[in-house]
């Protein structure tokens, strides 16, 4: 039965199609990157081309698994606070995903428009540059985000397993997991990170400071808000209030997708070997870096 949320709807069908989803059989490649085909079509990204940006439109651009979720909320919460009307989302948020005429749904939604994306920076619809729509770019440091990717494949049900951390570990060093490598996403937006209209947020920084972060959100997106209100979103958006209403705002999946919200997992699962392997590649592809140094890496990876 269909639910009252269209999120909960895309996402219960995307699981549905995952059952009968071998691991072997889930990536089809488009442009060179892996997308799953439980969330993405060639004939949607075909479509894409005709998707035109707002000014308006507020962009939240991230690998997989570095938070967006989070972020998503956070917006909604800024965006209820100044108009008092609940943020419903009319679509399922992350811009490539769903049926090819969502884009022509979306020319009648009003602004402001919440569009998240796992796209690179360069397979970006190039109207989002043309007319100066803000993006939020969030980062997240590798090596959790490679343990956070692995636990939501191998803990959902419905989802295809790998057979082993190591295995997933091999993959995601290939770069072959949906939406591909985190390295090519980071050195692609590396170049782009003070671009005009572009805004990068650290989740151990967010994580760390909560009510910061939603306040440097809230000047992006040009939200006045108050203290009082910036504390009431703070104690709203916490791991905890978020994974208690989970099951209600994301559906059987919620639980597995807000799984623990730490900074420094990966010290349960990476080995010495895969620790030295990631240590190399983040100073083959970001050491010296303008995202390098903004990733903290030494503090969040390596202590
Ligand atoms: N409020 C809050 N505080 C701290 N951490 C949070 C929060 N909300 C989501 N998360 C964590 O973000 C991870 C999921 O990232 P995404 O939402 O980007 O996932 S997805 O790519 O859209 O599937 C996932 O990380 P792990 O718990 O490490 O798996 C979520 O728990």
């Amino acid at each position: 039965m269909a639910s009252e949320s269209k999120f909960i709807d895309y996402i219960d069908e995307a699981l549905e199609k995952s059952k009968e989803t071998a691991l072997s059989r889930l990536f089809f490649i488009h442009q060179g990157i892996p997308y799953p085909i439980t969330m993405c079509t060639s004939e949607t990204f075909q479509a894409l081309d005709t998707f035109e940006a707002r000014s308006d439109d507020m962009v939240l651009a991230s690998y997989p698994k570095c938070g967006s979720n989070w972020i998503l909320h956070i917006i909604s919460e800024l965006i209820f606070a100044e108009s008092k009307k609940k943020y419903e989302y009319p679509e399922f948020p992350i811009l490539e995903c769903g049926d090819p005429e969502k884009y022509q749904r979306m020319k009648q939604f009003p602004s402001p428009r919440v569009l998240a994306t796992h796209l690179h920076y360069d397979k970006l619809p190039g109207s989002i540059f043309k007319n100066k729509a803000k993006i939020l770019v969030i980062f997240r440091n590798p090596k959790d985000t490679a343990v956070s990717f692995f636990h939501f494949h191998n803990d959902v049900p419905d989802i295809p397993s790998y057979g082993s951390w190591d295995e997933f570990f091999r993959q995601f060093m290939k770069g072959q997991v949906s939406w591909g490598s985190y390295f090519d996403f980071a050195v692609n937006w590396n170049k782009h990170l003070d671009d005009e209209n572009v805004k990068f947020i650290l989740y151990e920084d967010l994580k760390k400071n909560l009510a910061a972060g939603i306040k440097q959100n809230a000047e992006l997106f040009g939200f006045s808000l108050t203290g009082e209100q910036i504390q009431t979103i703070s104690a709203q958006s916490t791991f905890q209030a978020m994974r208690a209403k989970s099951q209600e705002t994301h559906g059987a999946v919620g639980p597995f997708l807000f799984r623990k919200g730490e900074v420094g997992d990966w010290k349960n699962l990476f080995s010495e070997t895969q620790n030295q392997e990631m240590d190399a590649k983040f100073k083959e592809c970001l050491a010296g870096t303008s995202l390098g140094a903004k990733l903290k890496y030494e503090s969040y990876c390596q202590a």
